[in-house]
């Protein structure tokens, strides 16, 4: 009997598709286009670098990827979905998580409640569910602070779940803000400078994290000045200046770009 193959629009054709596709993206302040026309591609499972001299619209640009920030032209997809006009917790919800340069925890929380905050969705957050299922409630919270202790362990903080946010370095805190992005189980992580301020040793760390992080399916945007470890993290990097696209390539081939020294220099002299 003749059997007709199933089709599927699925598997392959989603793979196939980037995570992340920004198209053409512009963000005026005033007379300044802090993203002038920008174009980005984050493709499933992939660790990918943004690099570029002082002031070329990189932190701009993961503010409009996060949905803290609206573009004032150009579009935004995830997962082939149109998101460009949604706020940050939509895209949080679409499964885009993202660091910050200079990350604020809650201070006088402790480090446990703080990665708490990054939970989604929970029914405790309805009183209405509250009172009518107090039980289920209950239940989710105690799956909350599970999840959120075995993400203290993956960053190594589990020692410190009890104290304030405060006392912790500023490694620390980069840490502690992977675990608080981490309980909404982001597909793509956008970290600001993961680097920047850190100590040698916590450097370590946080490279080892992020590694495993890539390992186990998260595609990685990576904002880094620091270029050893753009390189011994990413396979890919994209260039921006002055707000657009410049070139991309392997970091090795990048960083002897004549353009790309060309970008870097006009950047310092500015
Ligand atoms: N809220 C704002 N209002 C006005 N101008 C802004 C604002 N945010 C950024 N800019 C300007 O937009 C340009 C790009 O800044 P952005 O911080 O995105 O660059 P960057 O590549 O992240 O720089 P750096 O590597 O120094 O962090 C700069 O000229 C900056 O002064």
């Amino acid at each position: 009997m003749p059997t007709t193959a199933p089709t599927h629009n699925g598997p392959k054709d989603t793979e196939a598709q980037p995570l992340i596709e920004a198209r053409h993206l512009v963000r005026k302040f005033g007379g300044v286009r802090a993203v002038d026309g920008m174009s980005i591609t984050l493709r499933r499972g992939e660790m990918a670098g943004l690099i570029g001299p002082n002031g070329a619209g990189k932190t701009t640009l993961f503010n409009l990827l996060a949905g803290s920030l609206k573009p004032s032209s150009g579009s935004i997809r995830i997962a082939g979905q149109e998101v460009a006009q949604e706020g940050p917790e939509r895209r949080i919800a679409r499964g885009v998580g993202r660091t910050f340069q200079i990350p604020r925890p809650f201070a006088e929380m402790t480090v446990l409640e703080n990665v708490l905050t990054g939970g989604q969705g929970q029914a405790g957050e309805h009183i209405w569910k509250n009172f009518l299922q107090p039980g289920r409630v209950a239940a989710q919270e105690r799956a909350a602070v599970e999840k959120a202790r075995s993400l203290l362990d993956f960053v190594r903080l589990s020692g410190l779940e009890s104290e304030p946010a405060r006392v912790l370095s500023g490694g620390q805190r980069k840490l502690l803000e992977l675990a608080r992005i981490l309980m909404a189980d982001p597909e793509a992580i956008l970290l600001d400078e993961p680097a920047a301020g850190v100590n040698p040793s916590l450097l370590e760390l946080i490279i080892d994290r992020v590694l495993e992080l890539n390992a186990q399916g998260k595609s990685i945007l990576l904002i880094e000045h620091n270029m050893e470890m753009v390189a011994r993290l990413c396979g890919r990097v994209v260039v921006m200046a002055a707000g657009k696209y410049l070139t991309e390539g392997a970091p090795d081939v990048v960083a002897r770009d004549p353009a790309v020294i060309e970008a870097y220099l006009g950047g310092v002299a500015a």
